[in-house]
């Protein structure tokens, strides 16, 4: 498991130790893992090239150690000093070891032409102590450097938001992001996660609190995902009710359906008009309460008032309930954290704007994690953003991301396959936050699998499922 801070709570952390007189070491220890992750990257020291932007504070400072470190080891360092300020040892230590300085005031076109035939651009202009972007001429720069392909970010690309993955103004792309103490959770959010490249964390050995965001890998899935024991029978694993699926839209519930079988459930029973393979219970026009323990509901049942009827019923039982697609607009009032909303970016602008929240699809693309959250304050449900980064957020604080998928995975008809798989989850009793974490997990790896980098139908995300999941349980 991946765990995240975010930049407020790290510096939290670090504080004891400031406090004892340890900044200079963990300057230090941050430099050192700076240095040695360029020089990783370099086929030989001597020779290379590195430039360094520096900002005014202490993410400036760690650069300019690093570039100590670098100079020492033969490779030529440049320090372009961005702001009006810098960290003045960081500076003179650079110096001491023959690093050349440019001020970008004076400087800019011999600085940019420098950046331009680097090896390396270490990006320290700004850290956990920025407030919003980069401004006037450091953003010049920056955006002048877009496409530089040896870029490695100090603690975190300079600009994006170390909480919340929010970028405003131009961001430079890293090749790797070496982070100090603790990942920041912005390196992990969208929309500015892409930016981070390859991460690297420097253990400054720091007191760290409960994350503030998770990412879950290969063991957690492995740990977490439920496996049938001896003595189970199918009711025991977990029956699913579905409602999905109209006359006009079946399609929606058999893909559905088979993301939930696909991911592993005792039973599904099937509200709706959809054919449904031989190994799904259906025909009945209700399914009393007591026969599931979970429902997926909304797939394919807009403007199907039977099927939303259906819909509000299984959204009241009290049950775990995935709430996808058509039957967000059907949510009452106030729901619990055992139900799960799916919505896309358009859906969950939607579903505020309902709740007197006006919205736009870009609002939530521009601030995926403030808008999550908004929803769940809103509703009491936990939320699933879907995207190339999928959010969760529960009501008891939980955040998880998970970024497994392909952008092949965007299709018509993926969304109702991982609404089938995590309403397996919640059938099988796992919690919901960690529930939908696990779903967008697997699907985004299920995807990768299915589309081997070509083209997909959602069919085929389902029928990669089985793969992935016994290589993870076996
Ligand atoms: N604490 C520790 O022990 C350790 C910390 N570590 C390192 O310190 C970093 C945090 O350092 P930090 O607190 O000095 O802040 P930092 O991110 O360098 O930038 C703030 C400076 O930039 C300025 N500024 C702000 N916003 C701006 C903007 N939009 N555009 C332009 N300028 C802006 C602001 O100046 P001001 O405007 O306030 O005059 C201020 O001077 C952290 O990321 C990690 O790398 C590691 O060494 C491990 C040990
Ligand atoms: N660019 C992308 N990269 C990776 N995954 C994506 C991308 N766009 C969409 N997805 C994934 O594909 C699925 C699309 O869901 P959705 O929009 O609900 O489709 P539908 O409603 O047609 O089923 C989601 O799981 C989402 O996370
Ligand atoms: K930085």
């Amino acid at each position: 498991m991946l765990a995240a801070y975010s930049g407020t709570a790290v510096r939290a952390a670090e504080k004891s130790l400031l406090d004892a007189g340890l900044g200079g070491h963990l300057m230090a220890l941050a430099a050192y893992g700076l240095a040695n992750a360029v020089l990783h990257r370099l086929d030989q020291a001597y020779g290379s090239r590195a430039v360094i932007l520096v900002g005014s504070g202490n993410n400036g400072g760690d650069a300019l150690y690093a570039g100590e470190v670098l100079a020492r080891r033969g490779v030529a360092v440049s320090a372009v000093l961005m702001a009006e300020r810098w960290h003045e040892p960081g500076l003179a230590a650079l110096q001491s070891v023959g690093g050349r300085v440019f001020r970008l005031v004076e400087d800019r076109v011999e600085a940019l032409a420098a950046a331009w035939s680097a090896d390396v651009v270490i990006d320290g202009i700004l850290g956990t102590g920025a407030r919003g972007g980069l401004r006037g001429l450091a953003a010049e720069l920056v955006a002048q450097l877009r496409g530089h392909p040896g870029v490695v970010a100090c603690d975190l690309p300079s600009g994006l938001h170390p909480d919340t993955g929010e970028t405003d103004g131009p961001v430079l792309d890293a090749v790797e992001t070496v982070t100090f103490g603790a990942i920041k959770a912005g390196l992990l959010l969208p929309p500015g996660e892409a930016a981070a490249g390859e991460i690297s964390l420097i253990d400054l050995d720091l007191d760290l609190p409960r994350p503030d965001l998770q990412r879950l890998d290969q063991l957690d899935l492995a740990e977490f995902w439920p496996r049938p024991g001896a003595t189970d029978h199918k009711y025991s694993r977990g029956v699913l009710g579905v409602v999905a699926g109209s006359a006009q839209y079946p399609g929606a519930a058999q893909l559905a359906v088979g993301g939930a079988l696909a991911a592993g459930v005792g039973m599904v029973r099937y509200l709706g008009p959809a054919p449904m393979p031989p190994e799904v219970v259906a025909g009945a026009s209700a399914i009393a309460a007591n026969r599931v323990q979970a429902w997926l509901v909304g797939p394919g049942v807009a403007d199907d008032p039977v099927q939303e009827q259906r819909s509000y019923a299984a959204i009241t039982s009290g049950l775990p309930v995935v709430v996808d697609a058509g039957a967000l607009a059907l949510l009452p009032e106030a729901v619990g954290a055992d139900t799960v909303l799916t919505p896309h970016a358009g859906e969950l602008a939607a579903l505020l704007s309902r709740r007197g929240q006006r919205t736009e699809r870009s609002d939530v693309e521009r601030e995926p994690l403030r808008y999550t959250g908004l929803a769940v304050e809103l509703t009491g449900a936990t939320v699933l953003l879907k995207g190339a980064t999928t959010v969760v957020v529960s009501p008891s604080g939980a955040v998880y991301s998970q970024a497994e998928a392909t952008p092949w995975l965007a299709t018509a008809g993926s969304g109702d396959t991982l609404a089938g798989m995590l309403a397996a989850l919640l059938a099988s009793g796992v919690q919901s936050a960690l529930a939908a974490a696990m779903a967008a997990s697997v699907h985004g790896q299920a995807g990768v699998l299915a589309s081997g980098g070509g083209p997909i139908a959602a069919s085929d995300i389902a029928g990669a499922v089985p793969r992935v999941l016994s290589e993870l349980l076996s």
